[in-house]
């Protein structure tokens, strides 16, 4: 299949992905992708289960470097630095580029924790910045005045949506400049879905966001750019409108329509 228009005209790309290929041993998830992940934008990736969307955030991250037997060929550049190159440091990579998975994944320790955590990892900070970090994350991740009252309570206290903020949080909180979404709001229901969604609008001011989503809706609505995936290929990528209302391909056309399959 022919690779598709990768070059959508943007200020900046944080993220540019070419001729990436990937592999779980012997299977190969991704074939052949080249985009650009343009800087403060929403970028989403839709496609039929097992396409590849979460293999390609994963990639985002090294997330699959855990793994022995799965690699990554090709490039991506982050900034124009080269983060498949094998001394890449990946717990710095990893502050910089955070993920939020599909079921939320606090830590058992209290909500101030949860946040400072991941903080001390990289920064040592006095206890008054501390405090201010918790904050400052919690109230980018629309939490704080849900939470304020009760730093010390369990993160696992809290609802599914305020621990999938408090995930959000935690990630923000190191002061990333990517974020990946990864299904974020699959185990959520609609209210929390819907705080979800502003969060994702408000974030984009600050942060690059890539999210993997099987709701339709929720891409056309939260996203700028859409990546439409089959089998391991970028069948299609451009503009979400352009998506949505004129894709180019016909297969993008059945799977948004609903003709798939
Ligand atoms: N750990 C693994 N080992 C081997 N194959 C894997 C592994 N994880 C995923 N795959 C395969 O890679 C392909 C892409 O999977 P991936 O999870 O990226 O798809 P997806 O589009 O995110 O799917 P879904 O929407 O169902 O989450 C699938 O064929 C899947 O079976």
């Amino acid at each position: 299949m022919m690779n598709p228009a990768t070059t959508i005209t943007a200020a900046a790309n944080a993220l540019e992905l070419s001729h990436l290929n990937f592999f779980y041993g012997k299977f190969q998830g991704l074939r052949d992708v080249s985009l650009n992940i343009a800087e403060h934008k929403v970028t989403a990736f839709i496609g039929p289960s097992g396409c590849g969307k979460s293999t390609l955030l994963r990639t985002l991250n090294r997330m699959y470097s855990l793994y022995p037997g799965q690699r990554a060929e090709g490039s991506i550049r982050f900034y124009g630095q080269e983060i498949l190159d094998p001394r890449q440091d990946i717990n710095l990579l990893r502050a910089r580029i955070g993920m939020v998975f599909q079921k939320p994944t606090p830590f058992p320790m209290s909500i101030y924790d949860n946040i400072a955590f991941g903080v001390r990892l990289y920064e040592t900070l006095s206890k008054g910045q501390m405090d201010d970090r918790v904050e400052w994350a919690l109230s980018k991740a629309a939490l704080w005045s849900e939470v304020k009252d009760k730093l010390s309570q369990s993160g696992l206290s809290l609802s599914g949506g305020q621990q999938q903020r408090l995930c959000i949080a935690r990630s923000v909180a190191v002061k990333p400049s990517v974020l990946l979404l990864d299904e974020p709001t699959s185990a959520l229901d609609p209210l929390s879905t819907a705080k979800i969604e502003e969060l994702i609008d408000e974030l984009k001011h600050d942060y690059t966001i890539a999210i993997v989503t099987h709701n339709m809706q929720q891409a056309a609505r939260c996203s700028d750019y859409t990546a439409y995936m089959y089998l391991g290929e970028m069948i299609e990528f451009g503009a979400t409108e352009q998506i949505f209302f004129k894709p180019e391909r016909k297969e993008t056309e059945d799977y948004i329509t609903g003709r798939f399959g």
